[in-house]
């Protein structure tokens, strides 16, 4: 996929400031920068949500904006909250999201329970979605989002609110359908996770991006924590003000 100067203004606001980007099939892709940095505008525009004021994303050679249908059969999307269906169970969600795809019944059916025997939700198939935690909405809403079999998937903070088993879980699948050959792009303030499952790493900051390339490329020999830390710079000066704040002020 490719993403060729990329805009977006709110208002005043240059949230997306000329963004550039080259990911090739089969690549895991990791999207890092601090809060407010523009990644989930930019997911949303790649993602065909929330549209471009300058630029273009292709997806397999389609136009993200061009074409949205075209683009939209061939990529799956966990936004950072997803909005489901809550009065289904996990399991009809599933069959839903792949009748939604235009996948026949049976098809639906068998993917549907493959899909939550590897997320660990078999046991709870049958609840209603409303009463799922965090971590079961996280694996529910990117069963949905893969069970088309997208040739491209982005997540949005996939791993918030996940404990490390469910964590593991979703980091196995998704391993699995990059292996086969298909693109992950997701966003993700953890650095210790996209520097151990990511083989492409985008650094973005006030809306632009200011490292790309393969993990080792933009660690250039140190973890990724520190060289995220010399591109984008600490936020909080430790030396100056708070003066009042600790045990030893009045
Ligand atoms: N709908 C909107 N209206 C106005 N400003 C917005 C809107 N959406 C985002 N912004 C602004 O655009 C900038 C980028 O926001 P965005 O949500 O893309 O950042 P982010 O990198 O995903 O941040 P975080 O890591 O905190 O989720 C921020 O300054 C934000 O306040």
């Amino acid at each position: 996929m490719a993403v060729q100067g990329l805009h977006k203004h709110f208002g005043e606001k240059e949230a997306v400031a000329g963004i550039e980007l080259s990911i090739a099939a089969g690549s895991f892709a990791g999207l890092v920068g601090p809060n407010g940095a523009g990644k989930t505008t930019s997911l949303s525009m790649m993602t065909g949500l929330l549209r471009p004021d300058l630029g273009r994303i292709l997806i397999n050679g389609v136009d993200v904006w061009a074409d949205p249908p075209a683009a939209k059969a061939v990529i799956g999307v966990v936004p950072a909250e997803a909005r489901l269906f809550e009065r289904l169970t996990g399991r009809e969600l599933l069959e839903y999201a792949g009748r939604l795809r235009g996948i026949d019944v049976a098809a639906c059916r068998s993917r549907a329970e493959e899909l939550l025997g590897v997320l660990d939700l078999v046991g709870d198939a049958n609840r209603l979605v409303a009463d799922y935690s965090t971590g079961m909405r996280k694996k529910i809403a990117l069963g949905s989002a893969l069970i088309h079999n997208p040739s491209v998937l982005f997540l949005d903070e996939p791993l918030e609110g996940v404990d490390p088993v469910s964590a593991d879980s979703i980091r196995r699948l998704l391993t699995r359908f990059v292996a086969s050959g298909s693109t992950v792009l997701f966003s993700s303030h953890v650095m210790e996770l996209v520097e151990q499952v990511c083989d492409h790493v985008s650094i973005i900051d006030k809306g632009r991006i200011v490292a790309s390339g393969t993990t080792d490329e933009v660690r250039g020999g140190k973890t990724l924590h520190q060289a995220f830390i010399d591109l984008v710079g600490t936020r909080l000066d430790g030396g100056e003000g708070l003066s009042w704040l600790g045990s030893s002020s009045a």
